[in-house]
């Protein structure tokens, strides 16, 4: 198969779909790769290192669409990508498609075939996909949040960690799945005061396990929420429903009875947000204040540490993909359920529920199950 790989475009979007150790793998598969040029070189990935690896690089992205099968990403296509896609071609990167009708409907126009990474599963019940951005999301939102809680970046002046005889900040993290349990990581390390909600209580059970006394876990209800982000420093949104819109579960009342200075880091950002007044963010923006509360709400974040985040992803990413150019998409998909929960859009249709259930009085979306819209 032919896999290319386009430059990431989103606002300092530094990562890259493959590293050149998976583009070896390809290679050794009996596949070509394209990248275009530039794409991974600002993260030590250069043109040259590429074609040592036995890639082809190409002058521009266009080229790139035009001659590959799959399509290997990162971040969600931009519009102008979606238009390069066609039928019967793989695209294969992160989608977050169920808060984005403009890329949804671009997409099913496209009539290709297109997997998102963060609706793949796992037979652990686990998105695998995600797991490694989420890890990276989850501890970085702890750093972001002690960043912006300082008093010249718009905070409260509040030290996590505190000193002897100064109190800990206060850190609620609503979601304690994988980036919930990363903050939480972080957050005890720095010393915080750690309160993690969560609705499952086997999750806030294994919690216990991991942190036993040093966090706090509570069931997540309105009135927990109500209690604790009123006394929160900083709050962290770790919410999911996998592949649906953020429920927000932080109303525009909550964030006015905050403290003034107190930080919330909406890493959920990237379903549509769990907090009311949340808004997608960028790393060259990454901050606005809404009645005295600083609002992270960068949608890419691990594109911040982009090297670590490459080669963290593609860990995960490397097996799915040998399995689609190994055995084509039919096969692949049909040798494997949880590749197949990967599938949102093929071929013009909805393969995915949740996306339909978000988008559908919207759009005049049809749903097909994956199953069936693949036997097509
Ligand atoms: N902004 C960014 O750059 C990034 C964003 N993310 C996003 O972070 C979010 C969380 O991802 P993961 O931790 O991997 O998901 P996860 O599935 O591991 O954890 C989500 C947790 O939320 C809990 N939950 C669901 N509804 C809830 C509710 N109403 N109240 C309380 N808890 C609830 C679940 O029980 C689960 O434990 C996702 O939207 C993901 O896409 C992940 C990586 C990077
Ligand atoms: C998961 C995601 O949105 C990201 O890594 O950018
Ligand atoms: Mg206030």
């Amino acid at each position: 198969m032919i896999v290319g790989v386009p430059k990431e475009i989103k606002n300092h979007e530094y990562r890259v779909g493959l590293t050149t150790a998976a583009v070896k793998e390809f290679i050794s598969h009996g596949h070509s790769v394209l990248i275009e040029t530039g794409a991974g070189s600002a993260i030590g990935f250069t043109d040259e290192l590429y074609e040592s690896a036995g890639a082809t690089i190409m002058s521009s992205a266009e080229a790139v669409f035009t001659k590959a099968e799959m399509i290997v990403k990162v971040k969600e296509p931009q519009p102008n990508e979606c238009n390069m896609l066609r039928e019967g071609q793989i695209l294969y990167t992160y989608l977050h498609l169920a808060p984005d009708p403009v890329q949804t409907q671009l997409l099913v126009d496209s009539k290709a075939s297109c997997i998102a990474y963060e609706t793949v599963t796992d037979r652990f019940g686990g998105l695998p996909l995600l797991a490694p951005m989420s890890e990276v999301a989850g501890r970085m939102s702890v750093q972001a949040g002690a960043h912006y809680l300082e008093k010249s970046h718009g905070g409260s002046g509040t030290l996590l960690g505190g000193v002897p005889g100064v109190a800990s900040g206060k850190v609620l993290i609503i979601g304690g799945g994988v980036v919930g349990t990363n903050a939480a990581k972080m957050a005890v390390g720095l010393g915080a005061d750690v309160t993690v909600l969560d609705r499952s209580l086997p999750r806030l059970r294994e919690l216990d396990d991991i942190f036993s006394s040093q966090i706090r876990t509570v069931y997540s209800t309105e009135d927990a929420i109500d209690y604790y982000s009123s006394r929160a420093d900083l709050i962290i949104g770790a919410v999911l429903v996998p592949g649906a819109t953020a429920p927000k579960l932080l109303n525009a009342q909550h964030i006015k009875k905050m403290k003034p200075g107190s930080v919330l880091v909406d890493v959920a950002i990237d379903q549509g947000g769990c907090f009311e007044t949340s808004k997608a963010t960028t790393h060259q923006d990454p901050v606005y204040i809404i009645d005295d509360v600083v609002h992270y709400c960068v949608a890419n974040m691990p594109g911040g540490v982009a090297r670590t985040s490459t080669i963290a992803l593609n860990n995960a990413t490397l097996p799915f993909g040998l399995a689609l150019a190994n055995k084509g998409l039919k096969q692949a998909m049909l040798d494997d359920q949880h590749l197949l929960n990967g599938l949102n859009v093929h071929k013009g249709l909805v393969t995915y529920k949740a996306v339909v259930d978000a988008l559908g009085s919207q759009l005049n979306l049809t749903y097909c199950p994956a199953l069936q819209a693949i036997a097509m």
